[in-house]
């Protein structure tokens, strides 16, 4: 564990630029530091691996203060990646990856192999190998980045504001790959941003700072979003802060209905029982997936006119989706209406705007003490 305990930092021109901050960072997780501009973010994240030497308090890890130990063997366990990655422009790809382990006397064709190793775990293809930084897209650098901080296998992984220059869908696909390889790897990840939506979907934990550096609130983002510490916590949230919460809660739960679901051949018999007072009934191809909406009424036996249909929208797979995804589903339906589907793309029921209320009305009940929701990490 990486312990921050009552740590300032005053600059030379008497900036305080953190103020008597103390986290106690856990291991094998991602931490995310969030806050406006200037609050002491990069300041934090630096006095960790010791580019920034603290002036108060002290900072340990599993014990131990890291001003006792040698700062190159303190910066060797810890891997540092920043905005637009930092690249050695007249270095190969390769090249850049393979870095740490040079340094550390490993010989070239062992770093390379490594970090051909490391290019496939970040998704960078291997023909980029013997490019230069300048011929890869933003994002393909930001991932050498990662490929290069990981390349020494460090337990510690601080990260600075290393998805920002990107644009957003870029951006969603280094936050995926990055939960991805946590998830194989289980490293001790430091992570600053400004972003809150950023902070909320990567952190484990979440420090909130305030300017001045001091720190506002440490929780967990579902705890977060339940129960922010105060307004300016709140503020910073946003006023949409009631629908991401959704995202913790999962779909699962949901009481679907069968009954208005037919296949395109269905008999006037199954039509018949289909009514059962829905204003809409969904009809699905013979594999099980939906084709779309039809009132009841304009229902034909045995071969239904496909082309009356009207849209399903986007279904929701229930057993993986958040109560938001379903509420989205809905109402973003003709009907009103959200399809739930299974793994394979079936429909498995339908369920209302209402019905969806109703159980957003009771998740938020039921949750409403410390925590609030039902997962640990947010959901789709
Ligand atoms: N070398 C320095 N000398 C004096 N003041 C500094 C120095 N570096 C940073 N500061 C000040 O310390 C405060 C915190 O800066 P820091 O870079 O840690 O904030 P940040 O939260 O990372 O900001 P941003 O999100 O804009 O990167 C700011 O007021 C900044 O101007």
């Amino acid at each position: 564990m990486i312990r921050i305990d009552s740590v300032t930092k005053r600059y030379p021109d008497g900036t305080v630029a953190v103020d008597r901050l103390s986290l106690d960072i856990p291991d094998r997780a991602i931490t995310v530091l969030v806050g406006p501009s200037g609050c002491g973010k990069t300041t934090t994240l630096r006095m960790i691996n010791r580019m920034v030497e603290l002036s108060e308090g002290t900072i340990s890890i599993d014990g131990k203060d890291t001003r006792q130990e040698p700062v190159n063997t303190l910066r060797r366990s810890m891997g540092y990646v920043i905005q637009n990655a930092g690249l050695f422009q007249h270095r190969t790809i390769i090249d850049n990856i393979a870095t740490v382990p040079r340094l550390l006397g490993w010989s070239k064709d062992k770093a390379r192999a490594r970090a051909r190793e490391l290019m496939e775990r970040v998704g960078l293809d291997a023909s980029l190998a013997k490019r230069y930084p300048y011929q890869l897209s933003g994002g393909q650098q930001q991932r050498v980045g990662v490929a290069r901080a990981l390349a020494s296998d460090p337990p510690v992984l601080l990260m600075d504001e290393p998805f920002s220059a990107v644009d957003p869908v870029v951006r969603k696909g280094l936050q995926d790959e990055l939960l991805r390889i946590q998830g194989e790897l289980g490293k001790t990840i430091v992570f600053v941003t400004h972003d809150i939506d950023e902070a909320v979907k990567l952190g484990t934990m979440v420090a909130v700072l305030r300017t001045g550096g001091k720190l506002a609130q440490f929780a967990p983002p579902a705890e977060l979003l339940s129960d922010p510490a105060d307004a300016f916590v709140e503020d910073f949230l946003g006023a949409d802060r009631g629908i991401r919460r959704l995202s913790f809660f999962s779909a699962a739960g949901l009481d679907l209905l069968t009954a208005p679901i037919v296949a395109v051949d269905a008999t006037a018999e199954q039509i018949a029982r289909a009514t059962t007072g829905t204003p809409y009934v969904l009809v699905t191809g013979l594999d099980g997936k939906p084709l779309g909406w039809s009132p009841p009424e304009e229902l034909t036996a045995g071969s239904v006119d496909t082309a009356r249909l009207l849209p399903y929208g986007r279904p929701f797979v229930a057993g993986e989706d958040s109560l938001r995804a379903a509420l989205d589903c809905a109402v973003l339906s003709p009907t009103g209406w959200a399809v739930a589907v299974d793994g394979e793309g079936r429909a498995t029921g339908v369920i209302s705007q209402t019905a969806i209320g109703e159980a957003i009305r009771g998740a938020h009940e039921a949750g409403a003490g410390a925590s609030g929701a039902s997962e640990s990490k947010a959901l789709r």
